[in-house]
């Protein structure tokens, strides 16, 4: 497979990445150890933002920080120029904990607080995709309290069937985010926005799925949401402004993975909505895009050591890992596969059909089922690709492993970004109520 970014083999036949040999990078850190390029984190950032920009004159991209979210990441991708697109307090939290300016930032989710969407407005958000009618209510009542207008963009379901796993398709009817348009549910939003004094009704939303390939799904997404903006012109003589089509744009996992080049996407999307756009006589609205994964998710490795070996002959060769699915849930969750490599011995001849397991109690705590590598040993390092979006962001604590250490790698420097988690991380939330402190009560019982 081909090395995305800054990766390459180097001259000690050891994998490298942002000028980093992967076996020091695991010395000075230990592993599992998240490893991510800060070129290639930056070079994607910029695709995105040129590609719309040379196609399209009113655009804004926007980070999905649900792939992956740190302080550092909130700087690098506010010096790109990206909006970022949060779907939480706590996420809100850590985007103005690293100083994200609030006005960039608009606050998604199906099921905001109250609490949450005062956070917001307190904040100085005032971009908010509502995605239901108690949302609508619950915001109107803030903003009469607060004294505050808000920017509303509705996220709309356009009934679009991307082919994609089951688990990350959002835009068919039956799902449990925004307003169908199908059943009209659109169109009462839209006139409850436009009613509401404090309410300012800025756009549209949409977002259709994940880690999607071909491009037709975002066409026919522009086609229904262009035809939905010229019934709200005709029924209630309003532009709508801005047109976010979300995210979803693949990404390479293993060689079958084909996905297009951005430019690709952005040129049949932005095609689209000119052609809409005059066709029904329409002021050609702002296009948003909000990818997360497209960002982070080449841009990273996790980088194992690999314990023990367990051969069943005619069976299954068994290699385990120091991670597992407290990393890396994806294929538990998706089954999703990977690409792997032996990062201390990258040109070694592939022997043998192994399969990579997780160090998790659980039988499903498998990495990779069947990958050819060379004759392994424990100590050595494994290397598995693609692995900056959905990781990190969606480990855990089961069987209270720590979570790893993220470094971010640029011109043969390493900096920590996210240190490792210790034991004592473990128990600093637990507490023990003072009857159980107590030995004679407990003998007592
Ligand atoms: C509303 C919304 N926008 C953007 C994204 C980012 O998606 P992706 O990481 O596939 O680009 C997601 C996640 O699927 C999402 O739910
Ligand atoms: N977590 C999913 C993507 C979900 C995107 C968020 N709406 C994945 O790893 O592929």
């Amino acid at each position: 497979m081909e090395f995305p970014g800054t990766m390459k083999i180097n001259e000690k036949n050891h994998l490298e990445i942002g000028g980093c040999d992967c076996v020091e990078l695991a010395k000075t850190f230990g592993t599992p150890l998240f490893v991510m390029d800060e070129t290639l984190i930056r070079q994607n950032c910029r695709s995105y933002i040129n590609s719309l920009e040379k196609h399209y004159q009113n655009s804004e991209v926007i980070y999905a920080s649900k792939a992956f979210s740190s302080l550092a990441l909130y700087k690098i991708i506010e010096e790109e120029g990206l909006g970022l697109d949060v779907v939480s307090g706590g996420e809100i939290f850590m985007a103005l904990e690293a100083g994200f300016p609030p006005e960039k930032i608009y606050f998604h989710g199906n099921n905001k607080s109250y609490d949450e969407l005062k956070l917001a407005l307190e904040s100085g958000i005032t971009k908010i995709i509502v995605d239901n009618f108690l949302e609508l209510d619950m915001l109107n009542e803030l903003c009469r309290e607060m004294h505050k207008n808000v920017n509303i963009l509705l996220r709309i379901t356009p009934g679009i069937e991307a082919h994609t796993h089951h688990y990350i398709r959002t835009g068919q009817i039956d799902s449990k985010f925004g307003f169908p348009l199908e059943n009209g549910q659109g169109f009462l939003a839209v006139e409850k926005v436009l009613k509401m004094k404090r309410f300012r009704f800025a756009g549209l939303h949409c977002h259709i799925g994940s880690q999607i390939f071909d491009k037709e799904p975002f066409e026919h997404t522009v086609s229904t949401m262009m035809d939905f903006i010229r019934q709200i012109k005709d029924r209630y003589n309003t532009d709508v402004k801005v047109l976010n089509l979300g995210g979803g744009f693949g990404i390479k996992y293993i060689d079958t993975d084909k996905p297009r080049h951005v430019e690709d996407y952005i040129e049949a999307i932005t095609k689209k909505v000119n052609f809409y756009s005059k066709k029904y006589n329409l002021v050609p609205p702002k296009i948003m895009l909000e990818p997360g994964r497209a960002i982070v998710g080449d841009a990273c490795i996790t980088l194992y050591t690999i314990g023990a070996i367990k051969d069943i002959p005619g069976i299954r060769k068994y290699v385990s890992v120091d991670g597992g699915m407290t990393d890396n849930i994806r294929p538990a969750l998706y089954q999703a596969k990977y690409h792997a490599m032996i990062a201390n011995n990258c040109k070694a001849e592939k022997k043998e059909l192994v399969s990579i397991a997780g160090k998790c109690c659980e039988s499903g705590d498998m990495l990779i089922w069947d990958i050819e590598l060379p004759k392994v040993s424990p100590g050595d390092y494994l290397a598995v690709f693609s692995t900056g979006a959905y990781h990190y962001s969606m480990s855990s604590n089961y069987n209270k492993i720590p979570r790893p250490a993220v470094v971010l790698v640029s011109e043969g420097q390493a900096e920590i970004i996210i240190k490792r988690e210790t034991y004592k991380d473990l128990v600093k939330n637990d507490v023990i109520p003072k009857r159980l402190k107590n030995k004679s009560t407990y003998l007592a019982l």
